[in-house]
């Protein structure tokens, strides 16, 4: 029988600190072959989410299946198919990135050739004969990386995989994880607070702001939500505001611009018309969608600060 049940799936998934709710009754649901990004403001209570799911703390409340397994009861078989990387990657400084992979190989019990293509895939099989500490930041994560790939597991869970890494580094690590669900078949569920990283990497997304899961869908889905609003722009704009309001619209006033929710071509035309017929001059009329971080910025209710 083919096992339909999401990769990652959880219930009303809460976690508490001192009285406060960091998360807070967050139902995920991650299909295989997606790369889900798990998308939020710094604090938001992703890394608490994402040890949660990997039996790294307990819930306060709530419940996590992992491949269709309860969690509580099927933690070492989860584990075994879960590769992880959550904050920085550990290793042992003093160790070269072959001999990391190598204590590693023999914690995890996998064949030793998975160490050459996990290697391969992260782009360290030139450097694997270096100290780890002498690594770069991005080789250190990378190495990370590599690492949590070693038993070649049906899920993948980054934290933050690009956090402090330059453009170049961004760019390589975005590359390596795209590949992953269709050379390897790997479900990856990866962390940011970049909605830029989560829109060139993700299929589908997951937006959680104070704790509480505010969207989940795929990338389109959450622009496709998002009516646009027309706008007028009048150098009369409390007169245009009256008169829309006679014909039962209710504009937000932005300087010389009034905002309407979606109107379809026939209703511009007629406002249009009754606005001109009142000698309102009409300079423009534009169509306006927000952009994905309009929308982000709008759901979370953060500044543009992020
Ligand atoms: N062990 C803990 N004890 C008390 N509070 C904690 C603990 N761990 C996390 N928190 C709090 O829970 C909230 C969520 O933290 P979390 O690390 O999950 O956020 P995040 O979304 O991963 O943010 P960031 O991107 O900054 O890491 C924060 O307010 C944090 O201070």
């Amino acid at each position: 029988m083919i096992n339909t049940s999401p990769i990652v799936e959880t219930h009303n998934l809460s976690k508490s600190y001192g009285g406060m709710n960091r998360v807070h009754q967050v139902n995920l649901s991650v299909e295989k072959g997606q790369i889900f990004g798990f998308l939020g403001p710094n604090g938001a209570g992703k890394t608490t989410t994402l040890k949660m799911l990997l039996g790294l703390i307990k819930p306060s409340e709530g419940t996590v299946k992992v491949f269709g397994k309860d969690l509580t009861t099927h933690r070492p078989a989860i584990l075994s198919q879960t590769g992880s990387l959550i904050e920085s990657p550990s290793y042992y400084g003093h160790l070269t990135g072959l001999e990391n992979m190598k204590v590693m190989q023999r914690l995890r019990n996998v064949p030793s050739k998975n160490i050459d293509e996990a290697l391969k895939i992260v782009r360290l099989e030139n450097q694997k004969h270096k100290q780890a500490d002498q690594y770069s930041l991005g080789m250190k994560q990378r190495l990370g990386i590599a690492m949590a790939l070693l038993a070649f597991p049906n899920l993948l869970v980054l934290d933050e995989p690009t956090n402090g890494l330059d453009p170049a580094g961004i760019g390589e690590i975005r590359e390596l994880i795209k590949s992953l669900p269709g050379q390897y078949g790997i479900t990856v569920l990866l962390s940011s607070h970049l909605l830029s990283e989560i829109e060139q990497i993700a299929t589908s997304v997951g937006i959680i702001s104070d704790g509480k899961l505010l969207f989940q869908g795929t990338m389109q889905s959450l622009q496709a939500n998002n009516q646009a609003t027309i706008r007028f722009q009048t150098s009369e704009p409390a007169k245009a505001e009256k008169l829309l309001l006679t014909h039962g619209y209710m504009p937000q006033v932005h300087g010389n611009q009034l905002i309407l929710k979606y109107l379809r071509d026939e209703e511009v035309s007629k406002l249009n018309k009754a606005l001109v017929e009142q000698s309102i001059p009409v300079t423009r009329i534009e169509e306006h969608k927000k952009s994905l971080e309009d929308i982000f910025l709008d759901l979370t209710g953060k500044e543009r600060s992020l």
